[in-house]
């Protein structure tokens, strides 16, 4: 038999996660479909980096976060469905959704939450050959462990905000860092480039990795070309971090009836309220723009509120368009007592 969900929503990072905890909290039978095998969203991108401005939060590292926000987003035991990107969007003659993903499984649903962010996200890989040989081990899309890069001589590859965000990271921790660049000057932060421009970074810049030397995992040296004068020189490297960037996957498709509107192929226009151009389709976090959007995580956790509060009035045109504060909400009653009851032990 079918199982018609009374929400589905699609992404499971912090827009998706929140908006699977806000759904919980306002009785609606939830489910998340998440194309990656973890939760957690565009966050995983960044384990070891520390995030200041989550509102209330003390410093905190990316992958703590991550995991907090999985189980706040597991408390009222959505159904997570991962390792499935959804494809295509239709609606049934009852008006209910049907999801379809990319190993043909379908899910049933009487509203959806659009929350994929950036879309699926894979970071551009190092365009060298054999470079696999040495992913996991010394050369690194993310940084998982910043432990392994102390005393080492790293180099980033990449000029943008996040490889000289890293290089700046890594030059406490790190014997030396090299940063290299295809571009002629970095293009991140003034303040952060200066504070590289003046430490004992090593910049080189209109040059590209073309060939890495090592063994089993090891690389012992990179080899790089000026792209100007094709000259080639090696320097000698423990660890190589690549920030080329990401490709993005943020396509599905829409079955002939339905619409969303769109901006520059991926950005969905809808309103603060979460609605979108479809009705019962509502949107939350990066993959929404409005006037006066914010593309942080506080602004996804306001536009999961919202797409909730839209997604339970469409379907219950009687229910409050606003929850309730979360103190006051049933779900919470045991554990309200038995948290206070601890803290007055
Ligand atoms: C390097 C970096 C550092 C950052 N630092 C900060 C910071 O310090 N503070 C801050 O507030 N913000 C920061 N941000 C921004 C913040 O991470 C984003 O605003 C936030 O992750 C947006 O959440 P989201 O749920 O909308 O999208 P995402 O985090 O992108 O999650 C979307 C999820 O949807 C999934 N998905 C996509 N398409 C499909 C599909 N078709 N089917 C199934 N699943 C799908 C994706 O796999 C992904 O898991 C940073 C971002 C980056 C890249």
């Amino acid at each position: 038999m079918t199982d018609i969900y009374d929400v589905t929503i699609i992404g499971g990072g912090p827009a998706g996660l929140f908006s699977a905890f806000y759904s919980g909290l306002r009785g609606m039978r939830t489910k998340i479909i998440e194309y990656q095998p973890k939760l957690g969203g565009k966050v995983l991108l960044y384990p070891e980096k520390m995030i200041w401005d989550a509102g209330g939060q003390p410093p905190v590292l990316g992958e703590l976060f991550a995991k907090q926000l999985v189980n706040q987003g597991m408390t009222f035991q959505p159904t997570v469905c991962t390792n499935e990107k959804v494809d295509l969007i239709e609606k049934d003659e009852n008006q209910n959704f049907l999801l379809t993903t990319h190993n043909g499984n379908k899910h049933y649903s009487k509203s959806v939450i659009v929350a994929i962010g950036g879309g699926i996200i894979q970071p551009r890989p190092l365009e060298v050959e054999a470079a696999d040989r040495f992913v996991g081990k010394t050369l690194h899309y993310t940084v998982n462990d910043l432990r392994q890069f102390r005393d080492k001589v790293v180099m980033i590859s990449g000029g943008g905000d996040s490889a000289v965000d890293w290089a700046a990271e890594l030059l406490y921790i790190a014997k030396q860092v090299i940063i290299v660049s295809r571009r002629d000057k970095l293009s991140a932060h003034e303040a952060l480039v200066k504070r590289l421009e003046s430490s004992s970074a090593k910049i080189l810049l209109n040059s590209r990795i073309c060939g890495l030397a090592g063994n089993e995992g090891m690389i012992d040296q990179v080899k790089l070309e000026n792209i100007h004068s094709g000259d080639m020189m090696m320097e000698e490297v423990d660890h190589l971090v690549v920030n080329h960037g990401y490709n993005r996957d943020s396509s599905f498709e829409l079955a002939e009836n339905l619409s969303l509107e769109m901006k520059d192929d991926y950005f969905y226009v809808g309103n603060a309220q979460g609605y979108t151009s479809e009705d019962g389709i509502f949107a939350a976090g990066d993959i929404l723009t409005y006037d006066g959007k914010i593309n942080l995580l506080v602004g996804a956790f306001q536009d999961a509120v919202n797409a909730v509060n839209s997604a339970k009035t469409y379907l219950e045109p009687s229910a409050e368009k606003v929850a309730m504060v979360s103190s006051h909400n049933k779900a919470f009653d045991e554990q309200n007592k038995k948290l206070i009851r601890e803290m007055l032990r």
